[in-house]
């Protein structure tokens, strides 16, 4: 069923033992939000693998040598709001020096589609790989329109992140964003009536800040 699906399933045991307990309804917001920071850095550490390295000459206490360095802009994070929150400080964490953008968008309940409420990006999107994170992929319409956001701001690098996924998200992204590789820690069954994945973990942003 999801053999068409462009998407990468970091299947780390350690990802997929969090994520398990993050998906427990007993599991409370204090609990889901530090394994949410936890999934993310451990994700974000796969993501990563390929950036490219520079050589940089410095020196140690003990000799000059050449070392290397990630080449380029710093890499900037843009978590979707409010959910997005979530998975930023875990990407922080590896990636302290990163820029952040963030970009406001709920679900119109009715309808399921993206509503606009913000955008700040850091300076030269052009010129740096952005990450976008949100840790739910449903629809697909809340992270392809931030994708689209940020292609008209003149973004030319972009990688989604995702925690759990609906093949029809995935789906939706890969038409509409071909360019962006997808990463998730896992791809569930199927969305529902009201556009929640299933079995997914319920409303992320409601869990994360205790909204419910
Ligand atoms: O099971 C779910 C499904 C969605 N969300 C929230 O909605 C958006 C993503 O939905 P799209 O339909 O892909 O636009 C996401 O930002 C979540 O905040 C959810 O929490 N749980
Ligand atoms: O996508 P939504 O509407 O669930 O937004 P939030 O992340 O603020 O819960
Ligand atoms: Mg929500």
């Amino acid at each position: 069923m999801n053999e068409n699906l462009k998407v990468t399933v970091i299947d780390h045991p350690l990802v997929q033992h969090k994520l398990t307990i993050m998906r427990r309804k007993e599991t409370g917001s204090n609990e889901f939000r530090q394994l949410l920071r936890e999934i993310a850095m451990l994700m974000g550490y796969e993501i990563t693998r390929n950036f490219p390295l520079e050589d940089v000459e410095i020196e140690t206490p003990v000799a000059k040598c050449t070392a290397k360095r990630i080449a380029g802009k710093k890499v900037g994070i843009v978590p979707i709001l409010r959910a997005g929150l979530g998975m930023l400080d875990g990407m922080l964490d590896i990636v302290p020096a990163a820029r952040v953008g963030h970009i406001g968008l709920y679900r119109d309940p009715k309808t399921l589609k993206p509503v606009e409420y913000y955008c700040k990006l850091p300076s030269d999107v052009a010129d740096r790989t952005l990450i976008v994170v949100d840790p739910m992929l449903a629809t697909g319409g809340s992270s392809s329109a931030a994708l689209t956001m940020l292609k008209e701001h003149g973004a030319k690098s972009l990688i989604l992140m995702c925690l759990v996924s609906a093949p029809e998200g995935v789906r939706v992204v890969n038409k509409e964003h071909p360019d962006v590789p997808v990463y998730v820690a896992a791809v569930d069954d199927h969305l529902n009536d009201k556009g929640y994945i299933v079995p997914g973990l319920g409303d992320a942003g409601d869990r994360i800040f205790g909204t419910l």
